[in-house]
């Protein structure tokens, strides 16, 4: 039987290169001309402007109307964010944007494609590392198209836990993150490390370079492709429930 995804798949690969190019090259106009601080406003538009392009090409490829489009940025401009049957591209088009803006050498493109509320496949390309990782359900993880496995360690005290402390300043969450890392902190872990990325987060753990990876008030956007990632490479995608991500028809938007 034909297999349908596989030109979607490819094309997405196609896609996050070119979005990761476009971030690059914004990144040295934008830094290079504006103090750090303005640059902020600029790179939300690149954001917005990585974004548009990302579903324009996939519109142009697939069609209007057959696919839907789960985007940050569309999100955060009230589009709606509901996982149905349809075809559906979850997409982040700058993960790690407080690093873009700081040249902090992690940011990540991230593509995931759902069907019938199933990841079909994942891809996020960290492109200032230039590492395209992607994963079709069923046929592998890979890293610059060589496989990829998660960790061989199964001791918490000889493993680097990967956390976020995201963009929530108040007291409250502020201490409720560093509590949860103090503790993990004093198993002892080997080491807690952030790239600033979620979709990277989860490509470091899919590649072994971490053995695990948490972060509190995460959004669905940030982790659809890794999580696809991350289970072709071996491992896991839990909810805070211990249930596998993804299998609700509604995402929720924590
Ligand atoms: O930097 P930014 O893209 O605005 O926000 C990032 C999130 O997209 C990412 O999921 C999280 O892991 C990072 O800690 C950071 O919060
Ligand atoms: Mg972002």
């Amino acid at each position: 039987m034909a297999d349908p995804w596989q030109n979607a798949y490819d094309f997405a690969v196609q896609v996050a290169r070119a979005a990761g190019a476009v971030i690059r090259n914004a990144g040295e106009d934008e830094i290079k001309v504006q103090t750090k601080s303005c640059a902020v406003d600029l790179v939300t538009q690149t954001d917005e402007r990585v974004e548009k392009i990302i579903i324009g090409s996939l519109k142009e490829q697939f069609g209007n109307g057959t696919h839907c489009f789960i985007g940050e940025e569309s999100v955060a401009e009230g589009e709606p964010c509901i996982l149905t049957d349809k075809p559906t591209w979850i997409i982040v088009p700058v993960d790690g944007t407080t690093n873009f803006v700081h040249g902090f050498p992690f940011v990540a493109v991230s593509i995931a494609f759902a069907v019938n509320k199933e990841l079909e496949f994942g891809v996020v390309y960290s492109c200032l590392e230039d590492k395209m990782y992607k994963a079709r359900k069923g046929k592998g993880a890979f890293c610059n198209d060589e496989p990829i496995k998660v960790s061989d360690v199964n001791d918490i005290n000889k493993s680097i836990i990967i956390s976020e402390h995201g963009t929530d300043r108040s007291i409250e969450k502020v201490t409720k993150i560093f509590s949860t890392m103090q503790k993990i902190l004093r198993i002892p872990v080997h080491g807690l490390r952030g790239s600033g990325t979620a979709a990277t987060n989860m490509c470091l753990v899919a590649s072994g370079a971490s053995e695990a990876f948490f972060e509190i008030g995460i959004h669905c956007w940030d982790v659809a492709a890794g999580a696809v990632i991350v289970k072709e490479a071996g491992g896991l995608v839990l909810d805070v429930d211990g249930v596998y991500a993804f299998k609700s028809d509604h995402m929720n938007i924590k």
